[in-house]
């Protein structure tokens, strides 16, 4: 069974903790008493495959400080992240970019499973972030792009969270694969040397 842990990161009131829980219980609920992180846990299919899956749902104001470095715990337990914002507050937009770069330095390494999530789109009149916009900047990010609104889209929420673990599933892949290969790789490398040595003792 695939096990994953995913984070769920982005600037206050974009709408986390409503995604974590229309995805676990498909339902929206109006308001929600959050003021810490909370790590749901549950079970799912994901392409005819059971996962275990843990959710962890961050809650950072600003992500400077003391608050920046519980982030980069969270970001070094995670193994694929959401990054969200709402298209009605442009600062959340402003911070994708930055958290992105922060799982980039905590995580060391290229291609860490992540997806961009523009949330509240029902909210047409509110809104002060282009689809373009938040399109453009996942693609600077290279990392893909779901516009949806968590209130009124359960389905979205479901297929953004399959992509990212489908992600998840193809990272954890490529790593099994390498190490796979290692052993090889080190029994070339050692029957390489004895050769060099051995080439080495002829002409002496
Ligand atoms: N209209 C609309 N409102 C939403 C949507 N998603 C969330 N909200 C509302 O936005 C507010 C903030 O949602 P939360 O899920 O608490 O946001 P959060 O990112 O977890 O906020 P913090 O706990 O402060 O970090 C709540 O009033 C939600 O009901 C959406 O898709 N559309």
């Amino acid at each position: 069974m695939l096990k994953a842990k995913l984070v769920v990161l982005g600037l206050e009131n974009c709408g986390k903790t409503a995604l974590c829980v229309r995805y676990i219980t498909k339902r929206f609920i109006g308001e929600y008493e959050h003021k810490r992180e909370v790590t749901y846990r549950c079970k799912k299919i994901v392409d005819k495959e059971a996962v275990e899956l843990e959710i962890l749902d961050t809650n950072n104001k600003e992500c400077v400080g003391s608050a920046a470095c519980s982030l980069e715990s969270s970001i070094r337990w995670g193994e694929g992240f959401l990054i969200m914002y709402s298209v009605t507050d442009r600062s959340s937009f402003e911070a994708v970019s930055g958290l992105k770069r922060l799982i980039d330095h905590v995580k060391q390494t290229l291609g860490v499973p992540t997806v961009i999530v523009a949330n509240k789109c029902d909210m047409e009149n509110g809104r002060v972030v282009r689809t373009e916009e938040g399109q453009a900047l996942a693609a600077d990010l290279r990392s893909r792009f779901f516009e949806l609104s968590v209130a009124e889209d359960s389905a979205s929420v479901e297929a953004v969270v399959t992509q990212l673990l489908r992600e998840v599933r193809q990272e954890l892949q490529r790593h099994l694969l390498a190490m796979d290969k290692r052993p090889r790789m080190q029994q070339m490398r050692h029957a390489l040397k004895n050769k060099l040595t051995r080439s080495k003792t002829m002409q002496w």
